[in-house]
């Protein structure tokens, strides 16, 4: 039963191509001296194109034992505190960052066949600018947040559905309300790097590195 499904998905996955449609052009030579200014200038050619999601990026943390973890968030902002993202500090996620403090960052823009990655250090912004960000968010978002005990198991879904009514009526009577633990993290990047794929294969990586305050820019064999 497991040898028959891994054949037939390895045949499904046989005839599949990928960079195989028209690339955007990188000129890494062309590049900025700060890693946040290319990010920026990718990031609005991915809008503008109308790439599907660009702020939703892979976060990788690791637990106290060590294994890694991954999952999907939105990147918030960028400013000089780092690359921002905002969660429950009681999920796994949050554990793990308070275990260790140390995130990457994967962005895959499929439409452009373009992929950012980013490994530095992570820590939590002060309590006002996860009460800005809370308030940002829409209603609706606001109330997932409110009503989830974020990554706790779930022993019966018409507990999630009650937890979140009672969230949205309590929004619908304070719109100030907070989740106190909604918090918004940063990552401070030591690497950043931006790869471009090629439908000859001529992929170009392009890595800013950081040495002591300075950001330093080399290429990669693909
Ligand atoms: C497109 C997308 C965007 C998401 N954005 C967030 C987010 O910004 N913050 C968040 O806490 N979870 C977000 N999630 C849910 C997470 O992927 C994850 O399921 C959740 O945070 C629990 O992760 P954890 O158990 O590792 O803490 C998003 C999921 C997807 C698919």
């Amino acid at each position: 039963m497991r040898d028959n499904a891994a054949v037939s998905i390895r045949e499904l996955l046989s005839d599949l191509r990928v960079f195989d449609r028209p690339l955007p052009r990188f000129a890494p030579e062309e590049a900025p001296p700060h890693p946040d200014s290319l990010f920026a200038s990718w990031l609005r050619q991915a809008v503008r194109d109308g790439v599907t999601e660009p702020h939703a990026m892979s976060l990788s943390t690791v637990d106290a034992g060590g294994l890694p973890d991954t999952r999907i968030v939105l990147l918030r902002e960028i400013d000089d505190r780092g690359w921002q993202f905002s969660t429950d500090a009681e999920s796994a996620k949050g554990r793990q960052a308070a275990d260790r403090p140390a995130a990457a960052l994967g962005f895959y823009w499929r439409e452009q066949g373009r992929q950012v990655r980013v490994r530095g250090t992570l820590s939590r912004l002060d309590p006002e600018t996860s009460r800005a960000d809370f308030l940002s968010k829409s209603p609706g978002s606001r109330a997932a947040s409110l009503a989830g005990r974020q990554s706790a198991v779930l022993t019966d879904p018409a507990h999630l559905i009650q937890a979140l009514a009672d969230a949205d009526e309590v929004i619908e009577r304070d719109p100030r309300t907070i989740a106190g633990s909604h918090t918004v993290y940063a990552v401070v990047p030591v690497s950043v790097e931006f790869w471009q794929g090629d439908s000859r294969r001529r992929h170009v990586r392009l890595r800013y590195r950081k040495e002591r305050d300075t950001w330093h820019k080399e290429l990669l064999w693909p």
